[in-house]
């Protein structure tokens, strides 16, 4: 099939140079974020911005800026583009090889246009380029993506990583194949036309791939902002208390034990005030890591207020809590607070409360809140464990 590739192309190229446009402003509007990457993603569309104009401009301008330079540019953006990625992910950018392997393709596109002029050679340096920078695109998010491996921006990111690496490795399998050797980039053929529409989609589709990532760490850190203690990163009092709700209806429907400890740092105002309240922050915090250390997978741990917490665990049944209590009394105990202030000690006092069937949370709070009084009175530094109500002792009698 024959088309006027010009005809079919010009609006193709315009419509992404307007789209790379449109991705610079909002790639630009979120470098505010502070999230990696959003520098390096939107240099990779600024250089598809200037590439474009410098490809329209070829036989007007002269090859070195239409060919060589322009061709360059491409490889730059490839390059940001992968870098853009890489720290994203929190990974090295491998600056060395990118700009190794740009600088390698423009001599070659230099070479086989000054020295021996052969537009497939020219196509084939180019797209090796391209492919590489895909492929490598594409393994980069299979190995180290961390977020939902089903959300749309993973798939379409690595799918398109993919894709696009074959479509350049055709297109130059495609220009090596043709005889005689074609000397126009805009050859009259369907199949040239496809794979140049493939390549003029490659920047923006990568790039909306990258705002979708970007998206969804937005609001993943919001998420986390709203449910998180700021200072010792526990759940929220509110957070803890939809996990508390939720883990209960799965205990109900799973028929498995669920335990809740209430848990107060002692005497917590005497080491304000001997330390300051700087270092019984310090305190706060080091707790909140230290039994974060000591939990399960599926435990939570909330700060309720102050210097109480709070920790969910569900499957464990009371005597399995018991033995988690009394070993965070135990580590907390030798728990050494080492601070600019001095080095702090602090003990801990527990209430263990076991959810009883058609029990709320509200109520299971009450009974571990009870508990935890009743070691509060008991001396401190100490575990109490609520009793089951007495019909049902009578049941598990
Ligand atoms: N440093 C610091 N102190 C806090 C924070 N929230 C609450 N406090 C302090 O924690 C102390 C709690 O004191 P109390 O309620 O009297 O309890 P306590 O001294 O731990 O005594 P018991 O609980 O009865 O053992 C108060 O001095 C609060 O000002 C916080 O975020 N940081």
């Amino acid at each position: 099939m024959n088309i006027n590739p010009v005809l079919v192309l010009a609006p193709i190229f315009l419509t992404t140079e307007l789209l790379s446009l449109a991705l610079c402003l909002v790639l630009a509007s979120l470098r505010s974020s502070g999230l990696p990457g959003v520098r390096h993603w939107l240099l990779a569309n600024v250089a598809v911005v200037v590439y474009l104009p410098l490809l329209g401009l070829r036989g007007i301008i002269p090859d070195v800026i239409s060919i060589v330079l322009a061709n360059g540019v491409v490889a730059l953006s490839a390059a940001c583009y992968y870098a853009g990625c890489a720290h994203f992910l929190g990974q090295p950018s491998r600056w060395k090889y990118l700009l190794g392997g740009a600088v390698l393709q423009v001599l070659a596109v230099a070479y086989w246009r000054y020295g021996v002029d052969s537009l497939p050679l020219r196509v084939m340096a180019i797209s090796a380029y391209g492919a590489a920078v895909c492929t490598a695109t594409a393994w980069l998010m299979l190995r180290h993506y961390t977020g939902r491996r089903n959300s749309v921006h993973y798939r379409l990111l690595t799918g398109l990583s993919c894709l696009f690496a074959v479509a350049q490795i055709t297109r130059s399998l495609y220009f090596g194949m043709l005889h005689p050797a074609p000397t126009n980039i805009m050859l009259a053929s369907g199949w040239n036309v496809l794979l140049l529409c493939l390549g003029a989609a490659i920047m923006p589709a990568l790039s909306m791939a990258a705002v979708l990532m970007l998206h969804e760490a937005l609001q993943t850190e919001a998420e986390e902002a709203a449910n998180r203690d700021f200072m010792t990163g526990a759940l929220s009092r509110k957070h803890l208390f939809a996990t508390g709700q939720q883990f209960i209806l799965q205990a109900a429907a799973t028929r498995r034990p669920l335990t809740l400890l209430l848990i107060d740092l002692d005497h917590f105002k005497a080491i304000n005030d001997t330390y300051g309240h700087a270092a019984g922050d310090e305190v706060l915090r080091a707790f909140a890591d230290m039994v974060g250390e000591h939990l399960r997978g599926r435990d939570a741990l909330g700060r309720l207020g102050g210097e109480e917490f709070a920790v969910l665990l569900p499957d464990a049944g009371v005597a399995a809590a018991q033995l988690v209590a009394e070993r965070l009394r135990l580590r907390a105990q030798q728990h050494r607070v080492v601070s600019s202030f001095g080095e702090c000690r602090y003990s801990i006092s527990i209430g263990v409360a076991g959810w009883q069937g058609g029990e709320n949370f509200d109520q299971l709070c009450q009974r571990a809140d009870q508990a935890l009084y009743q070691a509060k009175n008991g001396g401190r530094n100490r575990v109490h464990t609520s009793q089951l109500a007495p019909e049902l002792q009578a049941q598990s009698a």
